[in-house]
């Protein structure tokens, strides 16, 4: 937990006033969506916000945060958020927490992307971690099928004995890839089987990734 505050922080610390701020998703962007109700309270920061799902959006209210309606927006100075594993060249795997399709707009439509992680989140390749791949419920087992073809090895993410239901409403397979040799190609692959709305590569989005040590130090990795 105290890694993952001391990275969350230490990105917050690039939010200016005015700004207009993505707040991302997970256990980690937690603790940056409330450092910045901690600097609203404490040096009035003035900044407009929209969150990447449900839950950051209800600690946002919670804590005093403006939300806008994306409608009023326009384009975002940053956004920051979590990420599942983070490669040299700063691809992600994102959507551990579900909310990878939101996470994907926002940060698409954001000037700058900062990821924050603690070390254990940092990898040589992609695909240990298992791909969350979020699909739309008709046919859901023909969409299924096809990842499996294309070998992924797709498990449902299950929520008992349900299977789970993003914030848009669809499911999330979870691929067991072991190793992502290229994550350009897996994402415009998996992303044009029908049924499949996006899939958690993040491929050259990221542009500042704060990591956290458990020596205490804080590195920042830049594209
Ligand atoms: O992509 C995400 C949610 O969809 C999260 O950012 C990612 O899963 C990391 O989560 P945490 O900070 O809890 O380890």
């Amino acid at each position: 937990m105290e890694l993952k505050k001391a990275a969350a922080e230490r990105a917050v610390d690039f939010v200016k006033d005015g700004m207009k701020v993505g707040l991302g998703t997970g256990s980690t962007a937690y603790w940056a969506i409330k450092r910045l109700g901690e600097r609203i309270k404490e040096e009035g920061l003035n900044i407009q916000t929209v969150a990447t799902s449900k839950a950051s959006e209800d600690q946002a209210r919670e804590l005093g945060i403006p939300l806008i309606p994306f409608a009023e927006m326009g384009r975002l100075d940053l956004t920051i958020d979590g990420a599942d594993e983070v490669d040299g060249r700063l691809n992600l795997i994102k959507g551990g927490g579900g909310a990878l399709l939101r996470e994907k707009i926002v940060a698409t439509n954001s000037r700058r992307l900062i990821i924050v992680v603690d070390e254990s989140k940092v990898v040589h390749t992609l695909g240990k971690f298992p791909l969350p791949i979020e699909i739309v419920p008709f046919a859901f087992e023909w969409t299924f099928q096809a990842l499996d073809q294309l070998g992924c090895r797709p498990q449902w993410r299950m929520n008992g004995e349900e299977k789970y239901v993003t914030d848009n409403g669809n499911y999330i397979a979870d691929c067991l890839l072991g190793r992502i040799s290229n994550a350009e190609a897996l994402n415009q692959k998996l992303n044009m089987i029908p049924g499949v709305v996006d899939n958690g590569l993040f491929v050259d989005l990221a542009d500042t990734v704060v990591v956290s040590h458990s020596d205490g130090s804080i590195e920042l990795k830049k594209r």
